[in-house]
């Protein structure tokens, strides 16, 4: 196989108006890899896809491809490939016209299009349905013949809008597993933008957690978890308690808060004792059965709501119900000073 070329994003800005949707980024995407942009509503993940795509002019930075600058390029002669929603299919031709069709408009003929296109519906296990409509499909079979509709170029990079949050959870798990398996098989990069972090979690070799349109932490998903950059990522990944440094003590300098996960907290019924280095006095919220966890929320004076997640045993050998006072605790080597 060919080398395939790392992506860089140098200083990447576009503004709509007054609106800086993507604010100056910098990202180098190795290739081969599986990346993810992710963050909240109009943080700037679908502007900075459709720059790469070409579906959107840059205000002002570059966009490499190895060693081209494809900045200025038209979509078709990027190397790049978008994937569609599936509702992008055209009605009237079946699963290998639909797949076949960006070969007819680069002029190849009738049947090695064809056979091109029958070849890419098996490797997304449709080459059985070559011949239906796309109204005669179920909704994840569409958006397997959309993948090979993007794929039928022979892209260096895939780009993803969403793929899979119009379909239903169970699907969307499954698909989810068939595009890290795609991904893996042809060994290009895929550049997935979604707002859910179990997606990105679950799919990326890299996240990019982006918010007000420049990237707050870009890494592999377990230093995301564990090492997140900022109290914005801490929240927004979910998973973590977002403490001021004072509160817990942690005061080193080197930031305003700190995150301790939540899956790392004790919670003891009762008021007993000081709260010390690494405890608080709180009252109990709410408690959740999750089925292998219980997720316990604690109110404290003059904080946000802290969460702790135990495992069902760790629950059910220390109960608390809600109303109770408890001491919500943690080890000083759990707690992570974030940056800002
Ligand atoms: N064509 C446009 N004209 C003006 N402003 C735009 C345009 N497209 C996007 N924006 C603005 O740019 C910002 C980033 O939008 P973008 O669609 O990239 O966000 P997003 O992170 O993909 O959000 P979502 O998850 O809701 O799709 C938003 O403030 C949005 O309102």
């Amino acid at each position: 196989m060919a080398k395939q070329p790392d992506i860089e994003l140098v200083s990447l800005t576009k503004r709509y108006g007054e609106t800086v949707a993507v604010d100056s980024i910098g990202l180098r995407i190795p290739a081969g890899s599986y990346c993810c942009l992710l963050g909240p509503s109009g943080c700037g993940k679908t502007t900075t896809l459709r720059m790469i795509a070409g579906h959107e002019e840059a205000s002002e930075g570059d966009i490499i491809l190895g060693s081209e600058n494809i900045t200025g390029l038209p979509p078709a002669a990027r190397g790049t490939a978008m994937m569609f929603q599936s509702y992008a299919l055209f009605p009237h031709l079946d699963c290998t016209d639909n797949v076949a069709f960006s070969l007819k408009m680069r002029g190849m003929d009738k049947d090695t299009r064809r056979a091109r296109a029958v070849d890419m519906l098996k490797r997304v296990h449709m080459d059985a349905y070559a011949g239906r409509l796309p109204a005669q499909l179920s909704g994840g079979q569409q958006q397997r013949v959309a993948l090979a509709r993007a794929l039928i170029t022979d892209p260096q990079v895939l780009l993803l809008d969403e793929p899979l949050s119009a379909l239903d959870p169970f699907l969307r798990i499954r698909m989810r597993e068939e595009l890290k398996s795609l991904q893996t098989r042809l060994g290009i990069s895929f550049i997935h933008v979604t707002h859910s972090q179990d997606e990105a979690m679950a799919l990326a070799d890299l996240v990019v957690v982006m918010n007000g349109g420049r990237i707050e932490q870009a890494a592999p998903p377990r230093e995301v978890f564990n090492k997140p950059a900022s109290a914005f990522v801490a929240k927004f990944i979910g998973g973590h308690n977002v403490l001021p440094a004072a509160v817990a003590r942690a005061g080193t300098g080197e930031g305003p808060f700190v995150a301790i996960r939540a899956d790392r907290m004790s919670v003891q019924a009762g008021t007993s004792g000081e709260a010390g280095v690494t405890s608080l006095h709180g009252v109990t919220r709410s408690v959740e059965y999750l089925g292998s966890t219980v997720q316990v929320g604690i109110d404290v004076t003059g904080l946000e709501t802290l969460s702790a997640t135990l495992t069902e045993a760790r629950f059910d050998a220390s109960p608390v119900r809600p109303g109770e006072p408890v001491i919500l605790s943690w080890k000083p080597e759990d707690v992570h000073v974030l940056g800002r």
